[in-house]
Parts: C-alpha cells; sequence; structure tokens
C-alpha cells in the first residue's frame, strides 16, 4: 500500500483556514487530519464542532478526527453528521471500547483507536479484528510541534507483526514528529498512514513537503 498523507489542521493558519483548505484540496493529501482537545484529557484546548462543520463544507479530502477527550463515545452521533470517514478514540478515554467501536461503524463510520505513548500495543489484542486503524501518538498528545518519541519505531513493528497474526484489515498511522528524518524510518516500520503538522504547514513549500511524504 502506498504511503497515504494526513496533514495535521492544529498548524494551520487559524485566521486563513480558506486558504490552508485550498492548498489541501490541490496537494497530493489523501486525509485531513482534525484535532479535537478537551483540556481534560490533554492538557490543552482546540476546536470543536463549529469548526469541523465549517471545514468540512470546503475540504474535499475524508475527515480523520483525532479526539483527545474523556468518554468520545457522547459525541459519535454528532462526529457522524459532520461527515467524517474515520473517528479516533483513546484506548485510555474509553471504559468501553468494544462498544464504542461497534457504535462507531453503525453510525456509518471508520473506526480508528489511538494510544499514547507509554501504553503497550498488546492492550489492542482483543480488539484489533474490529478496528479500521490504530493510531499511535509518537508524541504525548496535546501539543503541536514537540519532539518524537524514539520508541514510536519498536511498538510500529511490534504492532505491525500483531496485525498479521490475527489477520486484521487494521492500518497504522502515526502522528506526532513526523518530519523529514522520521518519516523515512516511520515507512521502512510499516507504517501506513503519516499524520504531519508543523512540517507541513510552517514549510514555505507545503504542497512540495506533502509530496515528498506520499513518495516515500
Ligand atoms: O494530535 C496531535 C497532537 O496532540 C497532532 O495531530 C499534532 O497536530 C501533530 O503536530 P506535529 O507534531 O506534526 O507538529
Ligand atoms: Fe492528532
Amino acid at each position: 500500500m502506498a504511503t497515504l498523507v494526513s496533514p495535521s489542521l492544529l498548524a494551520a493558519n487559524f485566521l486563513d483556514l480558506q486558504r490552508d483548505i485550498d492548498m489541501i484540496n490541490r496537494s497530493e493529501a489523501d486525509w485531513l487530519h482534525l484535532d479535537v482537545m478537551d483540556g481534560v484529557f490533554v492538557p490543552n484546548i482546540s476546536f470543536g464542532f463549529p469548526i469541523i462543520d465549517a471545514v468540512s463544507k470546503i475540504c474535499k479530502k475524508p475527515l480523520d478526527i483525532h479526539f483527545m477527550i474523556t468518554k468520545p463515545e457522547r459525541y459519535i452521533a454528532r462526529t457522524a453528521r459532520t461527515g467524517a470517514m474515520m473517528m479516533n478514540v483513546h484506548y485510555e478515554a474509553c471504559t468501553h471500547l468494544n462498544r464504542t467501536v461497534h457504535e462507531i461503524h453503525e453510525a456509518g463510520m471508520k473506526a480508528g483507536v489511538t494510544l499514547n505513548p507509554s501504553t503497550p500495543v498488546s492492550m489492542l489484542e482483543d480488539i484489533i479484528q474490529d478496528v479500521d486503524m490504530v493510531l499511535l501518538m509518537s508524541v504525548n498528545p496535546g501539543f503541536g510541534g514537540q519532539a518524537f518519541i524514539e520508541n514510536t519505531i519498536n511498538k510500529v513493528k511490534r504492532l505491525r507483526r500483531m496485525i498479521a497474526e490475527a489477520g486484521s484489515k487494521a492500518v497504522i498511522e502515526v502522528d506526532g514528529g513526523v518530519q523529514a528524518e522520521t518519516a523515512p524510518r516511520l515507512v521502512a516500520a510499516g507504517v501506513d498512514v503519516l499524520v504531519s503538522g508543523s512540517y507541513i504547514f510552517k514549510s514555505s513549500n507545503p504542497e512540495g513537503v506533502i509530496k515528498s511524504l506520499k513518495a516515500l
């Protein structure tokens, strides 16, 4: 499978989202990654449904929403109404993950399960058959522009083995500190989808950066 790229809107210019989404639409990006933070699950607050609804009206790429909130199951129906393709919930934020994954599917979306850097991939052994994607955080969630946590490479390799052994169709996405030096190593380790915020949006040639990530 060719590498997919999901630019993270958190690093965009919030005073000119139209311009940045036009760029995403023109680019080779596969998805658009949206980070929702509640100030409880993570020590930061980002944006919520008013922004997602507005973005969904102009963005031609499927929306990949990353919920960094407690009890994300409260917002499954609301998320489906945005037209999102993928709803990612944190393993650490869900008490009944199996039920939540099935409710996401019943609402017509793909289900992604996200792991914090310190959560072992083995915690997903009994849900891996049911999920469409595992999102490995390669930074502690809450902020863009942080340094990549090196242990993620080992986690990707372990997860790749687990997915193969289970015969699961889950794809692997990595999020945090993805840039020129870390992206090729992640792809070599078995990552399918690269999320990248600062590296893309702070560049003078964001479309070119997306193209270079796609080429990996
Ligand atoms: O979920 C998060 C942060 O919590 C990410 O999606 C960031 O937005 C990635 O930003 P960079 O590390 O690529 O700057
Ligand atoms: Fe994210």
